[in-house]
């Protein structure tokens, strides 16, 4: 489903991601990990049209995307989720589904006052909600919502833009670790319906969730293979797993 092709971009000096190529297979959950600093968050940025590769091609679904901006690039299934800084505090959890839902159908002009007239949207909302384990939160304001929970709310308000592939970037991050196996859980449910490329530091929920990972350093792709293939890599445990997976 995505291709790609020696993704190129330098900060000055630093290499940030240096030929990165990249293959994803429709329906898979593909992990993305390496060390601080490896580039991922780069290549994630590259990805959904934030930043401009200096060079290299990105190929969704057989179109060349490399040079769309990022919204024409939203439109065709490919953003990003999990950044937290999206949601809006003041809204209801429900109410920020139904927003993205607006947004993604079109209808972002439509009056917003009272969006609960709209049985369909309303409803729509309330059943990502419930996806996602937040069925009995859909009247809570986003800012009452602890951090685990604001965390599931990106991942609906994601999944209501109708993704053709999610860029799930550090889904865990500031989680305990109950949060991070009942993500881990709802991500394992996703699994086959979605295709997902999954950049995660937390090893245990990165290698029960992947089909296939890659790994990345100093903005190098040194190997890509399965999760048994990765652990036994030499080369990957020493610059990355040591023995914390293994
Ligand atoms: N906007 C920027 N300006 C300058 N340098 C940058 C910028 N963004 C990233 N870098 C540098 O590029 C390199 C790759 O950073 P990136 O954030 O992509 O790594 P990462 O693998 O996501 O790291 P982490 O796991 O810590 O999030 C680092 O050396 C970083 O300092």
């Amino acid at each position: 489903m995505l291709e790609v092709r020696g993704l190129r971009k330098a900060f000055g000096a630093v290499k940030a991601t240096d030929g990165v190529d990249l293959a994803l297979a429709e329906g898979a959950i593909h992990a993305l990990i390496g060390p601080n600093g490896a580039g991922k968050s780069t290549l994630i940025a590259q990805l959904c049209g934030e930043l401009r590769p200096d060079a290299g091609s990105i190929v969704l679904d057989g179109e060349d995307v490399t040079r769309l901006p990022a919204f024409a690039r939203a439109r065709k299934g490919l953003s990003r989720s999990f950044q937290i800084t999206e949601l809006c505090p003041d809204y209801t959890a429900l109410e920020n589904v139904v927003l993205s839902l607006m947004l993604t159908s079109g209808r972002a002009f439509q009056a917003w006052s009272n969006p609960r007239r709209d049985s369909g949207l309303v409803g729509g909302a309330r059943r990502w909600l419930a996806e996602v384990g937040l069925g009995d939160r859909g009247d809570a304001h986003v800012r009452d919502l602890a951090h685990g929970e604001k965390r599931q709310l990106e991942l609906a308000v994601a999944l209501a833009r109708s993704p053709r592939l999610l860029l799930l970037d550090e889904p865990m991050a500031g989680m305990g670790s109950e949060e991070s196996s009942r993500m881990t859980t709802l991500l394992l449910g996703l699994k086959r319906r979605y295709t997902i490329l999954l950049v995660e530091h937390d090893m245990d929920a990165v290698f029960a969730l992947a089909d296939r990972l890659t790994v990345l350093v100093y903005g190098k792709t040194i190997f890509t293979g399965t999760p048994d293939e990765v652990r036994a890599h030499p080369e990957v445990r020493s610059a990355y797993l040591g023995e914390q997976a293994c």
